[in-house]
């Protein structure tokens, strides 16, 4: 069994004076793949914004190996995030996008370019690479939103709904890069209705409730 990567304890999440959940305890294993699953309303965006530090106001403890997530920054955050609606820079090409991303993760200039064009390739992106994120369509925005979550570093990655708006060649490919991640020892959180996708890949399901 492999050590635990992510652990939540008591988490409680309130709009208001309406509950979404309280009480949620959770222990992700290094290298699970694990299926949040729920009936619409459930709250399973609303968790992956908290892991994925959208959202700090909640309930409850939240450790990444022991650390706290809330004292984690931002820059040092072991977590990337493929939301279910993508969010850009304003003004900035694909391109920008792309680069702009890996570079805040050290990567040199020679490895950036390899980078970006491995997934430009992989995505189908290269006649959209001057184009504004605003001007494509909604596969070709979440495809853009996948590559630049996948541009960042990260021992954890988490999707919401991931394959909503994708064509079925690029959900395939990014089945093959969630096992590949997995095989290189990334852990993966994802919420999807379309698990036929990636059925093989799930290790553990977990089950929010409605108003648990
Ligand atoms: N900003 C907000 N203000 C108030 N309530 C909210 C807000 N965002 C979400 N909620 C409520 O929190 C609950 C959980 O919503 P959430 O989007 O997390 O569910 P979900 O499980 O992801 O649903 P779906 O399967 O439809 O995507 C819902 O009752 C929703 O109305």
């Amino acid at each position: 069994m492999s050590a635990s990567i992510l652990t939540a304890i008591n988490l409680k999440k309130k709009y208001g004076h309406k509950i979404v959940f309280e009480n949620l305890n959770f222990t992700i294993c290094e290298n699970e793949l694990v299926l949040i699953k729920g009936p619409n309303g459930s709250g399973k965006t609303t968790l992956l914004n908290i892991l994925a530090k959208y959202d700090n106001v909640w309930e409850g403890v939240l450790n990444f190996k022991n650390i706290d997530l809330k004292k984690l920054k931002l820059h040092k955050y072991p977590i990337s995030y493929i939301p279910d609606e993508p969010i850009f820079f304003e003004g900035l090409t694909v391109k920008e996008h792309l680069i702009y991303t890996a570079s805040m993760f050290g990567y040199k200039r020679d490895e950036i370019r390899e980078l970006v064009e491995t997934y430009v390739n992989l995505f189908n992106l290269k006649d959209y690479l001057n184009y504004i994120p605003s001007q494509l369509s909604k596969g070709n925005r979440q495809k853009v939103m996948i590559c630049c979550s996948l541009l960042k570093k990260f021992d954890i990655l988490i999707a919401d709904e991931p394959f909503s708006f994708l064509d079925a060649d690029s959900a395939k490919t990014l089945v093959e890069i969630f096992s590949i991640l997995k095989e290189n020892g990334k852990t993966i959180i994802l919420s999807s209705h379309e698990t036929e996708y990636f059925k093989n890949l799930i290790d553990r399901i977990l089950e929010l409730k409605r108003g648990a």
